[in-house]
């Protein structure tokens, strides 16, 4: 139903402020949801609303002027997290929901779904030792999106990436509703690191940098490309080698200075909030939406890949090729290779076999790093980074 009138949009946006939700009533729940001013806004839901992550996150979508409708869900606390953020005079409704019964009305004709659900590192732990438990998170989630709306895309923040992104691919393929266009892993953080360091090292505003950052999101699957960094720019091997370094860390630098208290969550809102925002983009139909995102890709022999890709209406609509890399580029991409090598499998039992024999690919490092010995600085992730500044 489209509102016709100034005075049905503003019942409508009075109606949708009521609590507890109506979804089954309510005419907010049509696609065509109306922000303020008569633009239309997209409706978005966070999940994992209350964490870390979460809560700046939901903050900062509320502010965003493409969201119309903000579904807060979470197992915890999301009644009080959304009375908060509901008093912010901005455009979006907000919705909370609480727990695996109301899971389906917070799905429930979205058009963007951000996940943050599940467990943070703490120090002297991999993002992989975080697989068991969020993989059943992000598998619970996605069943509901396929269920709710098989048509929203899908923003993945919850660790490890590289593997919950092919477990949630593995699910919608299950669920007959797999679009490898609309499941976004984000490594936005990444990329986000790199340009506030490498800005740093050049005594440039953050803001005029970008660095395209490749690959995965864990140690060595980190691969920023200094070499494509605009502005052009060259670098000293030293300050490459402290660059790569502390980008592919940054995630540790986190943990460790929290020291138990998590990992990235303030940066990491941002991060997301960047990305979402593209994404809305690119689903209102803006030219030229490009970012880096892990999404299922032949840009490499492997199955997922973060590359830069263009956002459009239907998602990730083109994956672009890595273009040139250096010598030290490449030797990096060489070890980030084997370490992905049977990692992203195309099943969900090989994603969980390789975890499972995640020594067997520490041999395969070290190997491959007696191979490249100039870069045997890099652990798979290391939990104390050594970070000289040059
Ligand atoms: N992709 C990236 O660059 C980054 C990813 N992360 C990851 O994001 C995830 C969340 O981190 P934080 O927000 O710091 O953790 P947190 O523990 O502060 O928040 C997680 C939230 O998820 C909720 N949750 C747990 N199970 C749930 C379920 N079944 N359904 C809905 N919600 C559920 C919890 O109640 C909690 O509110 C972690 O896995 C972390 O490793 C963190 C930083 C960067
Ligand atoms: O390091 C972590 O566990 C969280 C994360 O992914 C990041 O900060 O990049």
């Amino acid at each position: 139903m489209e509102f016709s009138s100034e005075a049905n949009q503003r019942i409508a946006r009075i109606s949708a402020h009521l609590y507890p939700p109506n979804l089954q009533n309510s005419c907010l729940r049509q696609a065509k949801c109306r922000a303020k001013g008569g633009a239309a806004g997209f409706k978005v839901a966070i999940l994992g609303a209350a964490g870390g992550i979460g809560q700046p996150l939901a903050m900062l979508m509320k502010i965003n002027p493409l969201v119309s409708v903000l579904h807060l869900y979470d197992v915890v606390n999301t009644p009080g997290v959304t009375a908060d953020i509901s008093h912010m005079d901005t455009g979006a409704v907000v919705r909370g929901f609480l727990g695996q019964p109301q899971l389906e009305n917070a799905l429930t004709g979205m058009d963007l779904v951000i996940i943050p659900a599940g467990v943070p590192r703490k120090p002297g732990m991999t993002r992989d030792d975080l697989f068991n438990i969020n993989a059943g998170i992000v598998r619970t989630l996605c069943e509901g999106i396929a269920k709710c709306c098989p048509n929203a895309t899908v923003n993945l923040i919850s660790n490890p990436v590289n593997s919950t992104v092919p477990i949630a691919a593995e699910v919608f393929k299950k669920a007959g509703t797999y679009d490898p266009k609309k499941l976004l892993g984000v490594t936005m953080l990444d990329v986000v690191r790199a340009n506030t360091f490498v800005a740093e090292v050049l005594g440039l505003d953050p803001r005029d940098v970008d660095v395209p950052v490749v690959g995965g999101h864990a140690g060595v699957t980190i691969l920023p490309l200094l070499s494509q960094v605009k502005p052009p720019c060259s670098f000293t091997q030293e300050e490459t080698e402290y660059l790569t370094n502390r980008i592919q860390n940054g995630g540790t630098e986190v943990v460790e200075a929290k020291a138990g208290a998590g990992s990235a969550t303030l940066s990491m809102a941002y991060a997301a909030v960047k990305f979402a925002d593209a994404c809305l983009r690119g689903l209102r139909g803006d030219a030229g939406v490009v970012e880096c995102a892990f999404v299922a890709s032949q840009v490499t022999e492997l199955p997922f890949f973060a590359s830069k890709v263009r956002l459009g209406r239907q998602g990730a609509e083109e994956i672009f090729q890595l273009g040139p890399l250096n010598e030290y580029e490449s030797g990096l991409f060489c070890l980030l290779h084997l370490c992905f090598q049977d990692w992203l499998g195309e099943s969900e039992e090989r994603v969980s076999w390789k975890h499972s024999k995640g020594h067997l690919l520490q041999q395969e490092m070290k190997r491959c790093q007696e191979k490249f010995h100039r870069l045997s600085f890099f652990s798979l992730e290391s939990p104390s980074p050594v970070i000289s500044k040059p």
